[in-house]
Formats: structure tokens, sequence, C-alpha cells
């Protein structure tokens, strides 16, 4: 049966056209640009501006393509199917620099440029007189990615530099490698010269320590290697990931730092460890052409929603090509463009992020986290200025409520088929009928009998949760099941943990609070260890059958719902909603 045309236009894949050189070894230039967009799941065409005789070496020879042949090569592409991305890289001289601009006028793509001035090796790829005429291309660039030499070259950064520093001699001769606060300057000089919607400057040259970017913790966010966390959310997630203590182990390493500013402002610093590799041929043009593919593929709410998330899928890829490449050739070798990070919908746990789905899910919506985590239901029950009457409406209601949770379990015991999984199940199971203990005391202390307690009737949005996490354990497979339990399961530990900081920070207080049992249960071991077993359950569940971008939307759908769920729990408890 022939696919409807319905289904074949959905399933058209981004266009994304590269106007660069090519290179004959294959590592940089077009051929580095169409590997890339080939390992992102787009569709590569091409424009070639010149080619080069060329190895791991160096550059032996370059042939220009006419300027004329050059605009007419892209009106063949554009007149047949419009890219979303063009991404620019070698433009070889002044002529086809000042054609292309000419074209890019009247075209409504988003247009990257990659300013190819200088090869690895050495070889001048740019003339002088070309740099000059990059200007005519500026107004027609969205997004601009020089690393630090093409960016001081572009600047007059050595002019710029010599009135910010007093103690600089003007000379022109700047060093390539540059302080954090230098390069912040530079990133900032080159979006204002180049008015460019973006800018990425890459860092590559130079080498930063740690400590320098502490210095500006507070100032920017600060995007670390394989984490999907920025320091400012980091106490969110601290908690579980065994995060801090293994970026304080980082101390010594050399670290680049990729800079993004929009509109003169700096947006946030990408940092990654520096990779000791020879083979690095390719990697401006390949991360210049991810960025492409990731501005294309990712979602967006209109075509100026540059997300940094766009940059950091981009970088990880760029850096997972260079650490998984493998020898070729006598000299700079190239990148592994066909690694599988891309097709990955989940990075594979590391020490650094040892949760990568936990991760996911919390980052996935952070703010409806937080929204959970610290409601103002717990900031006042840690300041003991919670209303009594509120945390006993809740403490019934929550009692109601582990009885459903229990029997969740207990279904997912029922649905289990490993001893694994079923006591995993049971264990939590007979914790929460533990932890309902608790419950009970409260409501004794409030002159509330446990005759009393269970015929307290259901508020509407217990009985909403709870309806919820039955109806998905029921419908669902196990794995559904594992994540309508989870956000619950989390979130209490992540509540009497974050608690117990807020205790340490004087922004809560224990003794004398009506509600220390309840932060003591939370943040105690007996608690904290079913939280552990079901992160590490649920991990491993996710671990062993990777679940493929459809299926991680739907359980991620899920925890949003009862992240939501949750809020409403509390929020119920401080409005006495019946
Ligand atoms: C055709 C072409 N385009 C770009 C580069 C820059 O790549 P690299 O800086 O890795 O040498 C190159 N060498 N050749």
């Amino acid at each position: 049966m022939a696919p409807s045309k319905l289904s074949l236009e959905s399933r058209k894949k981004h266009h994304i056209l590269t106007i660069a050189g090519s290179d004959s070894s294959g590592g940089a230039g077009i051929q580095a640009d169409l590997k890339t967009i080939e390992a992102f799941g787009c569709y590569g065409s091409s424009v070639l501006t010149g080619l080069t005789a060329q190895n791991t070496q160096g550059v032996q020879a370059v042939h220009e393509v006419p300027a004329e042949f050059v605009v007419q090569q892209l009106k063949s592409v554009i007149s047949d199917d419009i890219p979303t991305c063009i991404k620019i890289g070698m433009l070889t001289n002044a002529s086809i620099i000042k054609s292309i601009a000419k074209e890019l006028k009247n075209l409504n793509t988003i247009n990257i440029l990659d300013p190819v001035m200088i090869s690895t090796s050495g070889h001048t790829l740019l003339p002088e007189d070309a740099i000059e005429a990059l200007k005519e291309l500026y107004p027609s660039i969205n997004h601009f990615t020089p690393n630090i030499p093409e960016a001081i070259k572009l600047t007059n950064y050595s002019k710029l530099k010599s009135k910010f520093n007093s103690t600089s001699n003007g000379s022109n001769n700047v060093n390539n490698n540059l302080n954090l606060e230098e390069m912040i300057l530079l990133a900032k000089e080159t979006n204002l010269k180049t008015g460019a919607f973006t800018v990425l400057l890459k860092g590559g040259h130079s080498s930063i320590k740690r400590q320098e970017l502490l210095n500006l913790k507070g100032k920017y966010k600060i995007i670390w290697e394989q984490s999907d966390e920025d320091s400012d959310d980091i106490e969110v997630l601290s908690l579980f990931s065994k995060y801090i203590e293994i970026q304080q182990q980082q101390h010594q390493d050399n670290l680049v730092v990729d800079i993004l500013v929009n509109k003169g402002e700096i947006q946030c610093l990408f940092v990654n460890k520096k990779i000791e590799s020879k083979n690095t041929h390719g990697t401006g043009c390949t991360l210049s052409t991810a960025i492409a593919c990731t501005y294309a593929t990712e979602s967006r709410e209109g075509p100026d929603d540059w997300n940094f998330r766009m940059f950091k899928r981009a970088i990880a890829y760029t850096q997972s090509a260079i650490a998984s490449a493998t020898p070729f050739g006598q000299g700079h070798g190239p990148l592994n463009h066909s690694h599988l990070s891309v097709k990955r919908t989940l990075p594979p746990p590391t020490k650094h992020n040892p949760h990568p789905f936990l991760s996911h899910l919390i980052q996935s919506n952070l703010p409806l986290w937080k929204s959970y985590v610290q409601h103002p239901f717990v900031v006042q029950l840690g300041k003991g200025t919670l209303p009594r009457e509120c945390f006993e409406h809740y403490i019934k209601q929550d009692y109601h409520y582990l009885k459903h949770y229990a029997r969740a379990h207990a279904l997912g015991a029922y649905k289990a088929d490993s001893f694994e999984d079923i006591s995993a199940f049971t264990d939590i199971a007979s914790h929460v009928a533990r932890e309902s203990q608790m419950h009970v005391a409260y409501c004794e202390s409030f002159g509330i009998t446990l005759e009393e307690l269970e015929k307290t009737p259901e508020s509407a949005p217990c009985a909403a949760y709870a309806r919820y996490v039955i109806d998905v354990g029921t419908q669902g497979d196990l794995l559904d099941l594992y994540m309508s339990v989870a956000s619950c399961l989390v979130g209490y530990g992540e509540v009497g943990l974050w608690l117990k900081k807020q205790v340490d920070k004087g922004e809560a207080v224990l003794e004398g609070n009506l509600y220390k049992r309840w932060m003591e249960d939370y943040s105690g071991k007996d608690f904290l260890n079913a939280v552990e077993r079901g992160i590490e359950n649920l991990e491993r569940r996710v671990a062993e059958n990777p679940p493929s971008e459809t299926r991680l939307t739907q359980l991620t759908h899920i925890w949003h719902e009862c992240v939501r769920l949750e809020s409403a729990f509390w929020e119920m408890g401080l409005k006495l909603q019946k």
C-alpha cells in the first residue's frame, strides 16, 4: 500500500544547506558538514566555494570556484527547497562573499556563519581583503561562531583591550590564550561589531581554571559538561546526585569555556574539560553545522528563540566526536561524526551524572519541579509557621493517599515478573505502611482517633491524584507504573533533604517546630534509603531498555502530571480544600 501524503509530509527531514569548501581528506569543510547533518537525521545540501587539496597535515592547494557559479549552485538549491538553516564556512575570496551577501538578503532562512580564516595546520583560507568584505554579510547572519583568533581579528580587540586595561602597552599583539574576563569582553564586542543575533565565542584556544569560573559564580549562568544542570539550579537536584563532590574534584582540570552572547548580553558559559587529542581537524565546521541542526530540530517559540539547550547539544555532539575519534592520517585526524550520542535519547550514566533519566525528568520542566519541592506549604512547614489546621487537613488526606500509594506498589508486585522487581515493590509497600504510622501519631496528638481518621472523606485533589496513579499503573506497563509513583518518592526525599539544608542555613527550624517529626522522618536514613532504591530501580529499567523519543515523551508526561498533582496536594493543605 502506498504511504499517504500526510505521513510522507510528516516524515520530511529538516533541510540544512552548507556553503563551504571541499576538504579532500574528508575531515573538514563540506565533508564534515554533511556527515554532521546526517548524524542529526537532517537532510544536507551543499554549495561549494572552493576545492582544497588537503590532508591531515596541511592544505597543499586551493582551487577557487567562480563567484557566478557559487550563486548558480545556491539558486539551484533554494529554488527547489528552502532550507531551514544555512551554515556558511570557508568563503574563499571577497567576490564570493559579496555575491552570497546579495543573495542571502532576499532569503528568509536562519544563517550561521563560521568565519573560517586559517586552517588548524596554519594555511590561510581567507585573504585579508576578504575579511573586510565579511561586513557585507553580517546583516544576514543570525548566529556567528568565531574562535578566539578570528574574533580578535574581526573586532580590533587589541585597541579595545588597551582601553579597558590601563597596564596594557597598547601593542597590537594579543595572545590567543585569553583569561575569562578578556574572553567575555571579546565575546560581547564580537556581538556588537557583527550585529549577529547571537554569538558563540569558541574558547578552545584558552585554558581556563575552575577558580576563574567560581569567581564569576552568580554573575553568569554556567553550564557544566555532561550535566543537564546549571550551577544555580544545582541545589534542587543536588540531593540524589553525587555532583557537587565531583565538581570539586575537578579543580585541576584545564577547562574550555564557550561563551554565548545575545544582543550584547552574556547568556551563558559552557564549560567542558579540555580533551587532549590530535584528532581535531574540522572541529569548527562540525560545531557550527551541529548548531544549525539542533536549531532546526528543537522546538522553538519563534525564529529568534535560541534556546541554550541547542548549543549545549551541539557542543556535546562535537566533544563526543573528538573523544571517540580513531586515528587517520599522519597529522591532525578527523572527528568521529557517526558516534551514537545524537540518536540516544538519554546520555549514559557517568560519575558526573549518575542518574541521567532522573536528571532528564527534573530538567524537562524545572520550574514545575521547583513549584512542587519548594512549595509555600513546605516552606511554611519548615519555618513552623504553617497553620495547624492546614497540616491537620493535609496529614489526614495524605493518610488516604498513602493507602492508594501502597496499593499501587502492590499492583506493581502483581505485574512484575522477576523476584527482584517483586521484592522492590513489596519493600516500598511495607515502607509506606510504616510511614502511615507517623500520620496516625500526628492525628492522635491532635485528638483525632484512628477511626475518625479512616472515616475522613477524601478531598478532590487527593482522589484525583490517587486515581491517576492507579489508572496509569493499571493501564500501562511496569515502567509506566514506576513513573506514576516516582515523583512522590523522589519529591518527598528531596523535600526532606532540602528542609534539612534550610535548617543548617537558619532558613528553617527544627527545635520547637510542631512539624519536627515530619521533617525528621522524610530526611531520615530509612526513608532516604527507600528513595535511593527507587531511583536505582528506575534508572536500571530505563538503561536496560532505552526508550525511543516517543516513549520518553510519554514517560515524561506521566512525571509532569504527577508533579502537578503533588503541587495541587500541598495547595489543598494550604487552602483547606475539600
Ligand atoms: C575546506 C575547509 N574548510 C574549513 C577548514 C577549517 O578546518 P580546520 O580549522 O579544522 O583546519 C579546512 N581546513 N578546510
